[in-house]
């Protein structure tokens, strides 16, 4: 199994049989973007008032017990006083609309190849529905002056450092999420082998990706981005002032995650999920579009270094609390994930109890096209 994420990316090529048309040119809704199902699915929730996704302050005195809640509960919530300043977001919303308002024949010219880790595209996911998502995306794993430079080949570095500084920012943010996570466990990054000296989590790997969402002619029939879950430890997002982005909660229903501003969306990953032995289960999402206003998301995909092993930490393990996964790499998980998708979890679980012990769920699959 390759050890680095691009040569994993490398060795799971993603083909994608779908010509990508220019959605904001596009009059009606071309039946190959057309999903059939989506009512037979679970229903949206999203003006339930008595469920919200919960709002975490960082500065609260109880941070702890509310990450651990929402983490539990969730597996998303949104935070506030993160230190990331509106200065730093807008510059990344602004980037975002800047590379996706550019003539389709130019992002093109950045196109993310089947084995390709990086550029402009639809999202990997792609390839296991028979329909089309209505969105455009473009992915960033280590420098992206390349693809910068095909997209503005007169002069591409204001658009690198923004990058630059978004992914430093993000990497402190994703770290101090990491360790009050740990914490709400009651651990320590002593608990977390590759944390490294003063749990610095030196050597993590992330992907930055930019998702744009055009206007639909049709919302109802068309699916924004499908369900999944990311294979990250947790990913942090940034949307933009249109709502869609949708959270499965509890088997029972979509719940929209509503933009607030100046707040970032935080999600669970399969790679939490798997240290926490599924007291922290990665969160189900989905983005649906909408017929008036365009939507755009920065999603900062944060992982451990490709090549340390990743397992249920021990101090979450007794005989009562068996492991329920075996060990992976992120670049292994990524594998499995290429090849299985919604059945990666369970593919690597190796403890199924019979009695519902150990109250996890690798998540079924929620499969509309
Ligand atoms: C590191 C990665 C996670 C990701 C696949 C990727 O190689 C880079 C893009 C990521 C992304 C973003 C959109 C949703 C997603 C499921 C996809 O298709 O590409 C995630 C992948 C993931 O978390 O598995
Ligand atoms: O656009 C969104 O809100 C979600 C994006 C997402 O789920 C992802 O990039 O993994
Ligand atoms: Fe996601």
């Amino acid at each position: 199994m390759p050890s680095r994420i691009s040569d994993c990316l490398r060795a799971n090529p993603v083909y994608i049989h779908h010509k990508q048309l220019d959605l904001n040119l596009v009059k009606g809704l071309p039946d190959s973007h057309a999903w059939t199902n989506l009512q037979d699915d679970y229903p949206s929730v999203y003006l339930c008032t008595v469920e919200t996704v919960p709002v975490v302050d960082l500065d609260d005195k109880k941070v702890l017990d509310l990450v651990g809640h929402a983490c539990k509960t969730w597996g998303v919530f949104q935070v506030r006083n993160h230190g990331i300043s509106k200065i730093l977001l807008d510059e990344i919303e602004s980037t975002g609309k800047r590379l996706f308002s550019l003539p389709m024949h130019q992002k093109l010219k950045a196109s993310r190849s089947p084995d390709g880790i990086s550029g402009y595209g639809l999202a990997r996911i792609s390839s296991f529905f028979p329909k089309i998502m209505w969105s455009e995306g473009f992915t960033i794993i280590g420098s992206p002056v390349e693809h910068a430079h095909q997209l503005w080949p007169q002069d591409c570095t204001k658009f690198c450092d923004v990058i630059q500084e978004y992914e430093k920012e993000m990497k402190k943010l994703a770290r101090k999420l990491i360790l009050l996570i740990l914490g709400s466990l009651g651990l320590t990054e002593e608990d977390v082998k590759w944390a490294g000296p003063e749990g610095a989590f030196e050597g993590g790997s992330a992907a930055l990706q930019f998702n744009s969402y055009p206007v639909c002619p049709e919302p109802d029939r068309a699916m924004g981005l499908a369900a999944h879950t990311d294979s990250t430890i947790l990913t942090i997002l940034h949307q933009n002032n249109t709502s869609g982005l949708q959270v499965l909660r509890d088997g029972n229903g979509w719940v929209t995650v509503p933009p607030l501003p100046g707040a970032l969306v935080v999600n669970i990953g399969d790679l939490l999920h798997i240290l926490s032995n599924g007291l922290y289960p990665s969160v189900l999402h989905r983005v649906i579009v909408n017929r008036t206003q365009y939507r755009l998301s920065i999603a900062y995909l944060y992982g451990p270094q490709s090549t340390v092993k990743v397992s249920p930490l021990h101090k979450l393990i007794d005989q009562g609390h068996p492991p329920l996964y075996g060990t992976v790499t992120w670049s292994e998980y990524l594998g499995t994930k290429a090849k299985y998708f919604d059945k990666a979890l369970s593919s690597i679980r190796i403890y199924a109890p019979l009695n519902g012990f150990g109250d996890t769920d690798d998540h079924k699959g929620v499969t509309a096209g």
